[in-house]
């Protein structure tokens, strides 16, 4: 059989389950690596390995045995220096492996962004004792963001607002990073008005932005995205630039998720990641290609057409609040229609503790008012999520979200 590209792809969560879809739309073969078994994008790929992408040998194994055209990477946590081997023996690490590099740990990205580009960031300071800490504390001032400089999905982060809660956070920071390096980040607070994915295509053809997607995170953990969100043209505009001049530094092809906080007309940079974004999964619905498709043009060297948006629309994440093999997915069949509008949901397998073990997307048909921040309508379906663990006799519904997901939309176009 005949394949476009073969491609290994490093990380295979939720985000990487669309990214095979996409990708195998488009002829390619995509072997899905991580380390746990009937991960979702294994689900639906042509094959899979499970190993620590952490360890450089296993990691140096897996590409030598499959040979891939494209290494694309899906999370953050790998081995980053073997890509770069192998990008210099001519494999095509996806976008490049000077941007996997940099945006694996925090404090690279961070003097990328704050130092070679002069972008504006939160102020900051790197800290790998609790003396250091309690130094970028005062550097920063109260309240302040500390995050492990390698952790995704808000682990190991806190939002410390008195001197006594720091020694907790740089504890807790330690305990839940990725990787083997003991530092973080400590970051001014910033009180944003709201805050934006701004997905930015870099193909052969040059840099291209999709509509700003508007979020809302708990925990420094994605909740809910919509897009478009209202933005004032001249805060786009600054956005567009900042995200242009990092990407073009990082390199390669593909999409970028760009994150900014904006406050009044101040745009402020946070952090980016060089592969479709949770927030942008709303793009499954709104746009006529969503970010997976666009990845999978730009990696494969394909046009990339002009994203239009086919309504405004929002997605909600299902969150699992342990984990287990046992469970099942009820009731969602009967709400895949909402009075308020068309509201589809998509559920799957999930995968660890606080997993996503689904997304919602919805697309509203009703103008909707909204502001920033906490959205006035909320559109909410009973997906009826239940999870039983093994030998505890009947399901129970997750506690934590209740058997219930929330919707949030702004600027919803008529219908
Ligand atoms: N300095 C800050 N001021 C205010 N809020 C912040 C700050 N840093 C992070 N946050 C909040 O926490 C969220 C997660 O932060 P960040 O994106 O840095 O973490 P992450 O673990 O890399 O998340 P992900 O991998 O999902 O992108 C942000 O989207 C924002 O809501
Ligand atoms: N915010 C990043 C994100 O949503 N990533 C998605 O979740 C999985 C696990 O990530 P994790 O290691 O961050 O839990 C990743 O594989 C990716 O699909
Ligand atoms: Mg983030």
């Amino acid at each position: 059989m005949a394949f476009t590209a073969k491609i290994l792809l490093l990380g295979s969560g939720e985000l990487g389950r669309e990214f095979v879809i996409s990708a195998k739309r488009l002829g390619a073969q995509v072997i899905a690596c991580d380390s746990y078994a009937g991960a979702p994008a294994m689900q639906v790929a042509d094959g899979h390995e499970v190993f620590s992408m952490l360890d450089a040998d296993l990691l140096a194994k897996a590409i030598e045995k499959h040979k891939p055209d494209f290494v694309v990477p899906e999370i953050e946590a790998i081995r980053t220096e073997v890509l770069a081997d192998f990008e210099a023996r001519g494999v095509t690490v996806v976008p490049s492996a000077r941007a996997t590099i940099m945006t694996m740990n925090r404090d690279r990205i961070r003097e990328v962004a704050a130092v070679e580009l002069g972008l504006r960031t939160s102020r900051y300071r790197y800290a790998e004792t609790l003396e250091e800490v309690l130094a970028g504390a005062a550097h920063t001032g109260l309240p302040c963001v500390i995050k492990p400089v390698m952790s995704s999905s808000g682990k190991g982060q806190s939002t410390v607002r008195t001197a006594r809660e720091l020694e907790a956070a740089w504890t807790y920071a330690v305990a839940n990073m990725r990787g083997d390096r003991s530092r973080v980040i400590v970051e001014e607070f910033i009180a944003f008005d709201y805050e934006i994915t701004l997905l930015t295509v870099r193909s052969r053809e040059g840099v291209s932005f999709c509509p700003p997607i508007g979020h809302r995170q708990e925990r420094g953990d994605y909740q809910e995205s919509w897009q478009p969100t209202p933005m004032s043209s001249a805060a786009l505009s600054a956005a567009q630039d900042m995200a242009r001049k990092v990407v073009d530094n990082l390199g390669g092809y593909g999409i970028f998720g760009v994150e900014f906080f904006v406050k009044g007309e101040d745009v402020i940079f946070s952090e980016l990641s060089p592969r479709p974004h949770d927030t942008g999964m709303v793009t499954l619905i709104s746009q006529n290609f969503s970010e997976f498709d666009l990845h999978a043009r730009a990696i494969l060297g394909l046009p990339v057409p002009e994203v239009r948006l086919a309504g405004g629309a929002a997605s909600a994440v299902i969150l699992a609040d342990r984990e287990a093999d046992d469970f099942r997915f009820e009731g969602w069949q009967r709400r895949s229609r909402h009075p308020a509008g068309k509201s589809i949901c998509g559920c799957s397998a999930s995968r660890r503790p606080g997993p996503i073990a689904g997304w919602a997307w919805f697309w509203p048909r009703r103008r909707m008012r909204t502001r920033h921040g906490p959205l006035r309508r909320r559109l909410r379906a009973r997906c009826g999520l239940f999870m039983g663990d093994e030998g505890e006799g009947p399901s129970r519904p997750l506690p934590q979200a209740g058997g219930e997901c929330l919707g949030m939309a702004s600027t919803a176009i008529s219908s």
